[in-house]
């Protein structure tokens, strides 16, 4: 379960002050789906950003299962498994070591790692590529490596930064069977996504977001039911209020 309250977050560069999140708030439930859903520069990374402790917000609140974010970010981190925009796999470690090097930060013994990588790398169709060396992986090969990592100490909450990003019918298919068994299970899902159709196949609920403000929460069809349209593409266009930008 993660909540948060009116988030703020700006960045002050030499031309100026770029406003990223502003108010941003919402509330993702256990046994959901949720879906950050707003167009390039939205602030959905920073928001997520924030949400796993990686840059402090200057206003505003977050709590990952009852704990605070600001009193005890190490708690929190526990809690959280965390597919961050930038994937950051170590080149010279295989998709094994690299998911076993994570397994030992969270304090794992090698039988639980070895299982669950396992596990991990069967769900995610792994095996042909598990033993090799991450340097020269393909986009997909390098998420699912990630993902696995992430997934290792087996959190109660799960971010994903843009997952499906690159990857095609297939992996992208296989990649939401995944996310509807951690669902089921019931976990916390939260990914961010800039395509209304992707999360619209995936969220129970869609948080749009989109100048670092909320503009809409709903599950797909009530946000149908809030704009009138049919169109799930038509529905995010007025929501994030792109109807004057170029197409
Ligand atoms: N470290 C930073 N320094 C300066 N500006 C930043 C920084 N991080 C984000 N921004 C700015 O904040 C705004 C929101 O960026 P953010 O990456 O959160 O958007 P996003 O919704 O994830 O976009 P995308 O879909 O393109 O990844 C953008 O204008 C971006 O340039």
């Amino acid at each position: 379960m993660i909540l948060l309250e009116n988030l703020h977050k700006s960045f002050r560069g030499k031309a100026g002050t770029v406003h990223a999140v502003k108010g941003v708030g919402f509330e993702a439930r256990d046994g959901e789906i949720t879906g950050l859903l707003g167009p390039n520069g939205a602030g959905k990374t920073t928001t997520l950003r924030m949400l796993y402790t990686l840059m402090a917000p200057e206003q505003g609140r977050i709590e990952v299962d009852g704990i605070d974010v600001a009193r005890d970010p190490a708690a929190v981190r526990r809690r959280l498994g965390v597919l961050p925009d930038a994937r950051g796999i170590y080149k010279r470690l295989t998709a094994r070591e690299n998911i076993a090097y994570f397994g030992r930060l969270h304090g794992l013994d090698e039988a639980t790692i070895r299982a669950r990588t396992e596990a991990m790398a069967k769900t995610l169709a792994m095996d042909d590529f598990l033993d090799r060396r991450t340097e020269g992986f393909s986009q997909g090969q390098r998420t699912k490596t990630a993902i696995a990592r992430a997934l290792v100490h087996d959190p109660r909450n799960v971010i994903l930064d843009e997952p499906t990003n690159g990857l095609d019918v297939m992996t992208t298919r296989g990649l939401r069977g995944f996310l509807r068994e951690l669902r089921d299970e019931g976990r916390c899902v939260v990914f961010s996504s800039h395509i209304m159709q992707e999360v619209a196949a995936l969220c129970d609920r869609i948080v749009v977001i989109a100048h670092g403000e909320v503009r809409a929460i709903g599950t797909p069809d009530e946000l149908r039911a809030m704009t009138g349209l049919p169109d799930l593409e038509d529905v995010f266009v007025r929501l994030a209020g792109l109807e004057g930008d170029a197409a």
